[in-house]
């Protein structure tokens, strides 16, 4: 009957919440080759300034644990966590620094291939 809603199961293979992409997407970018900075959460202790300075840290390992325990509903709000990896990065780094540039090609890397996907 039109209306019914569909029963969300885990045979439901059409990826309709986008978190099969997730996890592809993420795999990609904990794989890439300018990955090491965003890898695990930044050192707060060992990185004066940070946190006054980043009042959202946010890295892949974090969104690797959100994935795993469920906590994005679809690709949206995934992207907006790896988006504020890129955010947090080109606030506290210099454009021309090894982490800035890091950062900027990661953020192009990432725009691409979630572009690609969901076209
Ligand atoms: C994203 N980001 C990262 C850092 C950082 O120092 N990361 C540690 C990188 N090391 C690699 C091998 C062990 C740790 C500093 C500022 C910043 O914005």
């Amino acid at each position: 009957v039109s209306g019914a809603k569909k029963a969300k199961t885990d045979k439901d293979d059409n990826n309709t919440n986008g978190l099969a992409t997730c996890r592809m997407l993420l795999a990609e970018l904990e794989a890439h080759q300018d990955a090491w900075p965003f890898l695990t959460p930044v050192n707060h202790k060992a990185v004066p300034g940070y946190r006054k300075v980043i009042k959202k840290p946010m890295d892949f390992s974090t969104i690797r644990e959100k994935l795993t325990n469920n906590q994005y509903l679809n690709l949206e709000t995934f992207i907006v966590d790896v988006n504020l990896v890129f955010e947090n990065c080109e606030r506290f780094n210099e454009d021309d620094s090894e982490i800035g540039r890091a950062g900027h090609r990661m953020r192009s890397f990432f725009d691409k291939r979630w572009t690609e996907l969901l076209k």
